[in-house]
């Protein structure tokens, strides 16, 4: 196989994993145009989850196929968020067709991405073959892949921020991260709309695919592909680095869009104690660990009820990529995230904080153990 970036270690599974999510945004950014533009049109859908079911499939197919050819089904082992049994059934032959002519849309599109194309279209078996093959469960040895075919559920049927995460995990380290985010421009000043004005239209500079590897201390960025475009390594990569400001004052913190999945008076509460100003940026999915690794915005928090438990795929990726672009993502008790217990962060304590640096992170978790006894969390 051709060298797809340079002579280090895992060059050739970033290569792989970086045209896979390219190809994956791509596809997610068909299938939510289309429910866009339906609804635009008054055009009534019976389930509106369909496009966002078969855009998670999908993916999660096309994924699976291309690394499966790239190095070897034997070879690969992923796990994902995506069961294959619902799809499976008698029921769901409407659906499975769908996905079906998604995949082999997207896979056709693969030589653009200097990668090998299925010789004829893949049949519903192979699909659900691809899909079944994630079946792996992770743990603290040997090397699996970790997918989040499409996050932000909501955000993508919203026609909002949603991202495609692959991440690769050697002896319970993540090694490798790859993080599409169909609808955030490679430029700053539009991802500000969330404070009260309406989602980014089509902008012309959509979507961005960010990576990293462990140990180089660099992460890097790149624009989605239009059109006919074609993809030439490093495809206008530019180096992102998280954002040098360490003031409270001056800092900006994400967190999900939603009160059910973080507690928005808890964070409202630690960021007046630390004397942070700026509006929270409430972004869905992922995107918003993107927007510290690229110095958007410096702070991310995340503090889910009590019981609920964190899943590698919703955080693998990025953690590799803010960390090497000089950030840090830990719990609230200042450990690194454990991804090699299974497929949860078990041990997690408390929440996630990802910040810039350092000051800003020691100044948040003092704060966390001031105001946790007294908070309904
Ligand atoms: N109850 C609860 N608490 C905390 N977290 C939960 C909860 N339920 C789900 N999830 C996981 O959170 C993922 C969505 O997180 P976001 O940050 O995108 O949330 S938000 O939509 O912006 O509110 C979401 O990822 P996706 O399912 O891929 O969208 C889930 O993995
Ligand atoms: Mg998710």
């Amino acid at each position: 196989m051709t060298s797809f970036s340079d002579n280090g270690l895992y060059s050739e599974e970033l290569g792989v994993g970086v045209r896979a999510v390219h190809m994956a945004c791509l596809l997610c950014q068909r299938l939510q145009n289309d429910l866009v533009l339906k609804r635009n049109e008054h055009v009534s859908s019976k389930d509106d989850n369909s496009p966002v079911t078969i855009a998670d499939w999908s993916v999660q197919a096309t994924v699976s196929w291309v690394l499966s050819e790239a190095f070897g089904s034997d070879n690969v082992s992923i796990v994902a968020e995506e069961d294959v049994q619902v799809l499976s059934k008698s029921s769901a032959t409407g659906l499975l067709e769908a996905v079906v002519k998604t995949v082999n849309t997207c896979l056709a599109e693969a030589p653009q991405f200097g990668l090998k194309a299925p010789g004829s279209a893949l049949g519903p078996k192979e699909v659900l073959e691809a899909i079944g093959r994630c079946n792996s469960t992770g743990g603290d040895t040997g090397r699996f892949w970790v997918l989040d075919p499409v996050d932000g559920t909501l955000g993508f049927v919203r026609g909002d921020q949603y991202a495609v995460a692959l991440a690769l995990i050697e002896d319970g380290e993540v090694v490798l991260g790859v993080l599409g985010c169909p609808n955030y421009p490679m430029r700053k000043e539009l991802l500000n709309y969330h404070n009260g004005s309406s989602p980014p239209s089509d902008t012309g500079d959509k979507g961005c695919v960010m990576y990293a590897r462990r140990g180089i201390h660099r992460s890097w960025m790149q624009p989605l592909l239009r059109g006919e475009e074609r993809f030439v390594w490093p495809n206008s990569a530019r180096q992102i680095q998280v954002s040098p400001i360490d003031d409270p004052e001056l800092a900006t913190f994400c967190e999900p869009v939603e009160k059910a999945n973080s507690s928005h008076s808890f964070t409202a509460g630690l960021a007046h104690s630390v004397g942070l100003r700026n509006k929270p940026l409430r972004v869905y999915s992922m995107v918003k660990y993107a927007a510290i690794a690229r110095g958007d915005a410096e702070i991310f928090m995340k503090f889910a009820r009590a019981g609920y438990k964190e899943k590698i795929w919703d955080h693998a990726a990025a953690v590799v990529i803010i960390e090497e672009a000089g950030g840090l993502v830990t719990d609230a008790g200042g450990h690194r995230l454990d991804f090699s217990k299974g497929i949860y962060l078990e041990g997690l304590d408390r929440g996630i904080i990802a910040c810039a640096g350092s000051k800003l992170h020691e100044t948040l978790i003092t704060a966390v153990d001031a105001s946790w006894n007294s908070s309904s969390l």
